[in-house]
């Protein structure tokens, strides 16, 4: 296979979810020169939707039948937006391409004056213009340091510290913050590379982003507390959970994905963690009754999901797939744990098929759990759940919480925190939520649903995997 055909092969698995676009560039021997096409497979899918538009435009798939979508988008990539153009024209669907070269490059023209693009840049996706203005989160690992000792250190490199602010579109360079919301983060400013900084080389900051410290927080357990963290690789809220309840009680991590696995004993172990048992595995497939978890209370899942509100990678660029059936699986299974009494779901997802309707859909199958009040989930986090995709439900949306990628300066991301009933119960006797779900269990129409919902969850998972917080 030619340099071309192995990129569109990989356009095309990306489509079909077999893969992140690290994973299937990077991580694959048969590429002879992996950067070049990380690069390309990159750049493609930033400027994909000018691509197709230019190709409809041009009629070139309608003539040239033999020339596949994918191979096209690459081929012709090269040729509007590389100075080089296309690599030596041998081969008939290079060739196919290069017929309509002079009106590809008239599309090209016509494309950017409809959209108002005064340069090719300009026509590059809006998420992947907006992954430039995200902060430098980093979180302040408590097995190896404090925030204040951090802090300290950076002012030491001769970085500034300021109070936290509001606006973060623009942090001045060499500055330091603490996160308004999260007592352990700190903000820098966007593009501060802290890849070979000592502290982040020993383990004392971990690089995460801002949402997807939520999850852990929201868990909150306590010391000495049984936790399972389902969907764990590659361990970045692993090893968060840890630090809060400081090295204490037993994190079982499972996941699927062998090499995740590593890279998740590799970094936990970087972080100082003692108290993580990797398992490699389905968490579908684990007994719930299995005595070792018999003491589990907490449960955090952060399932495969599109990784649509990810704009710091590209993978957002590739079609998302419906995962929501799998993710409704996972929290019914982590529900069946006899003492959970605490389970945080999560994804780094935009849609609200894996964010609101998860929910709703969780809220009517079950009788044990709730949704936590507020109070439990980041309460100060102004942007709730859309109050329009929770069946019109105001107190639903109120108690999960969304991020913005365009408005908070962080990735996309949601967060919902199921209770068991009696653990509510003393603050949320007359909550509004519990006599909804109530009313759930004694609707027919919603144990249709329940007996639909068990079937779905008898299904394969995914193979899909994202790379969101292994930073
Ligand atoms: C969004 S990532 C998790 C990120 C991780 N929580 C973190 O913060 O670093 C989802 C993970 O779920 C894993 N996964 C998918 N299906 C699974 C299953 N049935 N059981 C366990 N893990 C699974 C994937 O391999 C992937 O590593």
């Amino acid at each position: 296979m030619n340099f071309y055909q192995q990129a569109a092969s990989i356009l095309d698995r990306l489509s079909q979810q077999k893969g992140t676009i690290k994973g299937l560039t990077l991580g694959d021997n048969k590429i002879k020169d992996k950067k070049k096409m990380y690069a390309i497979v990159c750049e493609t899918l930033k400027y994909k939707e000018a691509i197709n538009n230019i190709m409809d435009a041009s009629k070139l798939l309608t003539i040239e039948k033999k020339l596949p979508r994918s191979m096209a988008l690459v081929l012709v990539h090269d040729l509007l937006f590389t100075k080089r153009g296309i690599q030596s024209s041998d081969g008939p669907l290079k060739q196919a391409v290069m017929r309509h070269k002079a009106r590809l490059k008239a599309e090209l023209v016509k494309y950017k004056i409809k959209v108002g693009a005064k340069s090719d840049e300009d026509l590059v996706s809006q998420k992947v213009k907006d992954a430039v203005l995200i902060p430098r989160y980093v979180r302040v690992n408590a097995h190896k340091t404090n925030v204040e000792k951090a802090i300290l250190a950076f002012i030491k490199e001769g970085y500034t510290y300021e109070d936290p602010c509001t606006d973060l579109s623009s942090l001045p360079k060499k500055t330091v913050r603490r996160d308004r919301h999260l007592n352990d983060l700190l903000v820098l400013p966007t593009n501060s590379d802290l890849h070979d900084h000592p502290m982040y080389l020993s383990g004392e900051l971990i690089l995460q982003d801002k949402a997807s410290c939520f999850p852990a927080h929201v868990c909150n357990p306590p010391r000495g507390a049984h936790i399972i963290d389902a969907c764990a690789a590659p361990g970045n809220k692993t090893s968060h959970l840890s630090a809060l309840v400081g090295n204490t009680g037993r994190i079982f991590a499972f996941d699927l994905d062998m090499r995740r696995l590593d890279l998740l004993k590799r970094l936990t172990t970087k972080a100082g963690c003692k108290n993580i048992t990797p398992i490699h595995g389905s968490f579908l497939e684990v007994d719930p009754h299995d005595p070792a978890y018999a003491e589990v209370e907490y449960l955090l899942l952060d399932p495969s999901c599109s990784g649509s509100g990810i704009i710091s990678r590209l993978d957002h660029l590739v079609d998302d797939g419906n995962l929501a059936e799998f993710q409704i699986a996972v929290i019914k299974h982590a529900m069946k744990f006899p003492k959970a009494k605490k389970v945080v779901y999560s994804t780094c997802s935009i849609h609200p098929q894996e964010n609101e309707h998860v929910v709703t859909t969780i809220l009517s199958s079950t009788s044990e759990f709730v949704l936590g009040p507020r109070s439990e989930t980041i309460p100060t986090w102004e942007r709730r759940g859309l109050i329009k995709e929770c069946n019109d439900d105001a107190d639903i949306a109120d108690c999960v919480v969304r991020t913005s990628p365009t408005e908070d300066y962080t990735n996309g991301f949601f967060v919902a925190c199921f209770m068991r009933k009696d653990e509510t119960a003393p603050k949320e006797d007359d909550s509004v939520l519990k006599r909804k779900a109530e009313s759930n269990e004694a609707s027919p129409k919603k144990s249709k649903k329940k007996k639909k919902n068990k079937k779905k969850a008898n299904k394969q998972p995914p193979t899909i995997t994202n790379e969101a917080n292994g930073e």
